[in-house]
């Protein structure tokens, strides 16, 4: 074990960008860690519920948010005199922000990302979106942060484990020292493209999840779609490039448990609401905070076409989210499927690897 060091002793000024729940839940461990944390928002109801009730209801409710936490609107107040920041906005506001953020700072910058999605079209990671955003001069380094983590347990201090990753490790580390303490445990991981694409994968499975519970499935269906989930995630990211060992760590098995099983899950609850018969439009108007999986699927959907890969619950989902196909219709389908041997695409691609090596 290298480092025994639990709580970082430096404290630091770290930027929160976005404060939905898990920009607001994680600026409360960088603020029980003794850090000054400035997070950003939209608007200015929420900036003075925060700054004077200490609350962020629509987000956490319940929790109470302690004086280290400043609410911001204005970006630039929110940046002043930090190195350290982090972007907790939605996938598809990644490189809005990163735009309007590059305009503001003047110093290299770490940017940890903590965002679980692929990009449609371009297929780009948000590691490389960031890069893509900001010139290389105010880049020092971007991390991901992940694992099985949601914002309404944390916020209870309740004990959670995430990943940070990046390809700049020493930064991974830094970051690590950052969010440690004795209700958060962070590991690292350097397989950066790894830990991003189990993160944004799992999304899909579990809208899948959530499906299968709606239309009234049980516990054996479940099992099923998150190990064939994890056959799929693994076979897809292995191809693109990642460890495959990564899948079955936090950012991979990990997180697809929490987000299949959790009563917090966003993609879950909108599965399964798709499953009891509601319809896209009205299940992503009822949610109110971002459903990742959604946009994710039509980025998978490409990404198997681009990789040739087989991504049989992906395909399933994406049927019923854009081609109208029914979610019972769409699991009939899946199972009936040619018969074939529960390894045998993961021990093609990992062959394949090695002799290409
Ligand atoms: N909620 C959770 O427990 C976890 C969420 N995540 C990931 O974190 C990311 C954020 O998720 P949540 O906080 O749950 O979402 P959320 O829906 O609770 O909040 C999103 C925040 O981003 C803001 N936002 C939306 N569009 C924006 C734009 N164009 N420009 C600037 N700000 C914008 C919203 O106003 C809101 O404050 C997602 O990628 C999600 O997958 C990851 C781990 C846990
Ligand atoms: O990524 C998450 C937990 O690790 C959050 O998942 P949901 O967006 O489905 O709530």
């Amino acid at each position: 074990m290298k480092r025994v060091k639990n709580v970082a002793e430096h404290k630091e000024k770290i930027a929160v960008i976005g404060a939905g729940s898990w920009g607001t839940a994680l600026a409360l461990v960088l603020a029980d860690n003794g850090h000054q944390v400035n997070l950003w928002m939209r608007t200015e109801e929420q900036k003075n519920e925060i700054n004077e009730r200490r609350t962020n209801h629509k987000y956490l409710p319940g929790i109470s948010l302690p004086e280290n936490i400043s609410a911001f609107t204005s970006l630039k107040e929110a940046l002043e005199g930090t190195d350290t920041e982090i972007i907790a906005v939605p996938t598809k506001a990644i490189r809005e922000t990163m735009k309007k953020i590059s305009g503001i700072i003047n110093n290299p910058t770490t940017f940890v990302h903590v965002s679980k999605g692929i990009e449609p079209d371009s297929l780009k990671r948000i590691s490389e979106m960031i890069e893509e955003e900001v010139p290389a001069e105010l880049l020092k380094a971007v991390v991901v942060l992940s694992g099985p983590s949601h914002a309404e347990e944390v916020s209870l201090r309740h004990p959670t484990t995430v990943t940070v990753s990046s390809k700049n490790m020493e930064e991974a580390e830094k970051v690590q020292d950052l969010f440690m303490n004795q209700h958060f445990r962070v590991y690292t991981n350097p397989d950066l493209l790894g830990v991003e694409i189990g993160g944004a994968l799992k999304n899909i499975i579990a809208l899948a999840a959530g499906i299968s519970d709606g239309l009234g499935y049980g516990d054996n269906a479940k099992a099923a779609l998150i190990t064939r989930g994890l056959a799929e995630i693994s076979r897809l990211g292995t191809k693109m490039g990642a460890n495959p060992l990564t899948f079955s760590g936090l950012a991979g098995i990990g997180d697809l448990i929490v987000t299949c099983t959790s009563v917090h899950s966003r993609n879950w609850k909108a599965g399964n609401m798709l499953g009891k018969g509601h319809n896209l439009d009205e299940v992503l108007e009822s949610m109110g905070m971002v459903v990742e999986g959604v946009r994710t699927a039509k980025a998978a959907h490409q990404l198997a076409k681009k990789y040739d890969t087989n991504l049989p619950i992906t395909e399933a989902l994406y049927n019923v989210l854009f081609n109208s196909v029914e979610a019972k219709a769409a699991v009939d389908q899946l199972m009936q499927r040619l018969k074939k041997n529960e390894m045998e695409d993961l021990v093609d691609i990992l062959s394949e690897q090695m002799e290409q090596k």
